[in-house]
């Protein structure tokens, strides 16, 4: 993993700015969509549906945290709809940060992925059993998280690591718990089979085992110039695809 090229936290704090900033002009809605693409795309890679074999497991349980991670996840899930998936959502704590959630919400209504929510705290568990789910979406938190984590995540990641060995984990830009620049460091922390990092790897990426976790690269939209500018050779994606596999 050492030869990969990570970023700081605080670098990926700067690249994040300056793609949304006047010059270029992104949107977080843009560069959202491209990141939950991506994730949809690397679970088409690990996890492909078999049209041979039609009893083939397709539900993939995504859990959408409050803060721009999870809204990653709530993109991730249509896209995983339109490409034949049955992705089921779990979204505790809904954000009112930025108007465009609601839309991000709508749009799973209008492709009748099942939304479950707070009310859903006692019994949403019986949405992920292993012998039905092809694996878990953890969009739960990214490189804003401080620890100790607080409920109901909490709780809901303790879970998640008893179901690990049963049921693969794709974590989404960073596996929730760990910090961006040290890793597992905190009480509570998932081990994901599948890390897509966005933009560009952040340290924590360091601390993956390579044997147990497969990491990708996604977020495809940066320009030679702009990687060379903070530091780093942008990645050698193939063709149209939105995700590469370090
Ligand atoms: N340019 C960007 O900023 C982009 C970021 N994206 C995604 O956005 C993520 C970062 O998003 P955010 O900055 O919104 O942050 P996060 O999604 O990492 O989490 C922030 C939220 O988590 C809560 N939180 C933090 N620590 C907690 C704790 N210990 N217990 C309970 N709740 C806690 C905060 O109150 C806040 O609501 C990235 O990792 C990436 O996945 C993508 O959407 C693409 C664009
Ligand atoms: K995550």
């Amino acid at each position: 993993m050492s030869s990969i090229k990570v970023v700081s936290s605080k670098l990926a704090a700067e690249i994040d700015q300056e793609l949304m900033g006047p010059q270029i002009g992104f949107t977080l809605q843009q560069l959202m969509e491209l990141a939950g693409f991506s994730v949809a795309q690397t679970i088409t890679h690990e996890f492909p549906i078999n049209k041979a074999n039609p009893n083939m497991k397709k539900n993939v349980f995504i859990i959408a945290g409050p803060g721009n991670n999870g809204g990653d996840g709530l993109v991730c899930a249509r896209h995983l709809k339109l490409f034949g998936y049955n992705p089921i959502v779990y979204y505790p704590r809904r954000t009112e940060k930025q108007p465009f959630y609601k839309q991000l919400i709508s749009q799973l209504d209008f492709f009748k992925v099942p939304i479950l929510s707070q009310d859903d705290s006692d019994n949403w568990l019986d949405y992920l059993k292993p012998e039905n789910t092809l694996c878990i979406v953890d969009a739960i938190f990214g490189f804003s998280f401080k620890p100790p984590m607080r409920e109901p995540f909490k709780s809901i990641v303790d879970h998640l690591i008893a179901l690990e060995d049963k049921v693969p984990i794709v974590a989404v830009d960073i596996p929730t718990g760990w910090d961006v620049d040290q890793g597992p460091i905190s009480e509570t922390f998932i081990t994901p089979k599948v890390l897509v990092s966005l933009t560009v790897p952040k340290p924590c990426s360091a601390f993956i085992n390579p044997k147990l976790t497969s990491h990708y690269v996604g977020g495809r939209f940066i320009s030679r110039e702009f990687a060379n500018k903070f530091g780093f050779e942008p990645f050698d994606y193939e063709g149209t695809d939105q995700v590469l596999k370090l």
